[in-house]
């Protein structure tokens, strides 16, 4: 499993309020809108999964909570603190795994975590343990040795998924995490989201994959050109769609967006 979700600094702080909240939000690319007036929120504990068309905005959404893009309009709040009022305190207890996440190839799995954890002002020493029980856990303890230069596609996006949990964060947010692994690692990687969801951490999760979203989704928003067309759990968007309770997912989406 992932882990449980430790005690951060703060904690009492941040217990009951809403891992993520965003309100109002836009983001233009010169002229044209990627993100318009996107309102939504995550519960704690819930697995909250982003479904939409290529270029409906999904990673600008998930860049703008990870304080990488800032937006014109709106206000994105984690677990009540907002982003724009305390960028800093407000992303400790959020994770980011891009679909392209960086690697360095001369630095070796353990280094690469060190490294991470430095960049979140943990020592070496107190990193160790959790980088050797991630190592383990996504099975790249025997590599531990090797420069990641070497590395397949599916050990990098482990590697990369390792270095997003190494400060033990709260809120996770993932962008096609699945990519590139085999399906023994697809399988570990989603039990672990569920584990992690379950103890109490929040997933915003991208995916095209619609079993993904079926399996393990609390609740879906569908993304479409921008905007947050509909939301809720797989039942209640087969009641909006119209299309019948043993609809499947795909059906129900491609309806939503106008795709059929
Ligand atoms: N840095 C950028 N500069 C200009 N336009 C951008 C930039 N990033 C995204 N866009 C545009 O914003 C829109 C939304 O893109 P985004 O990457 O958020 O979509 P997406 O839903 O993640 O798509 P995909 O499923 O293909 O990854 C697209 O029209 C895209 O071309």
């Amino acid at each position: 499993m992932v882990g449980k979700v430790r005690d951060l600094p703060g904690t009492k702080e941040i217990q009951g309020s809403s891992p993520l909240v965003l309100s109002h939000v836009y983001k233009n690319f010169g002229d044209k809108p990627a993100v318009k007036d996107l309102s939504l929120e995550v519960r704690p504990g819930e697995f909250y999964t982003l479904l939409g068309s290529n270029g409906a905005g999904k990673t600008t959404t998930l860049r703008m909570i990870a304080g990488l893009l800032a937006p014109d309009a709106g206000d994105i709040s984690l677990y009540g603190r907002s982003l724009k009022a305390d960028p800093q305190e407000a992303r400790r207890p959020l994770a980011y795994l891009p679909d392209d996440p960086l690697l360095y190839g001369k630095l070796r799995p353990g280094e690469y975590l060190e490294f991470v954890a430095g960049l979140w002002g943990i020592s070496a020493m107190t990193a160790a343990p959790e980088a050797e029980r991630l190592l383990r856990w996504l099975d790249l303890w025997d590599v531990r040795t090797q420069l990641t230069e070497g590395f397949s596609r599916g050990m990098k996006q482990k590697l990369a998924l390792a270095g997003a949990l190494i400060h033990q964060p709260r809120l996770l947010l993932l962008d096609e995490p699945l990519t590139g692994l085999d399906a023994a690692a697809a399988r570990m990687v989603k039990d672990a989201l569920r584990d992690f969801a379950v103890s109490g951490g929040a997933v915003v999760l991208v995916t095209h994959i619609m079993e993904v979203a079926e399996g393990l989704a609390h609740r879906i928003g569908i993304l479409h050109q921008g905007q947050l067309v509909a939301e809720g759990s797989l039942d209640e968007l087969r009641r909006v769609s119209g299309l019948g309770e043993s609809a499947h997912l795909e059906d129900v989406f491609l309806h939503l967006v106008g795709a059929q």
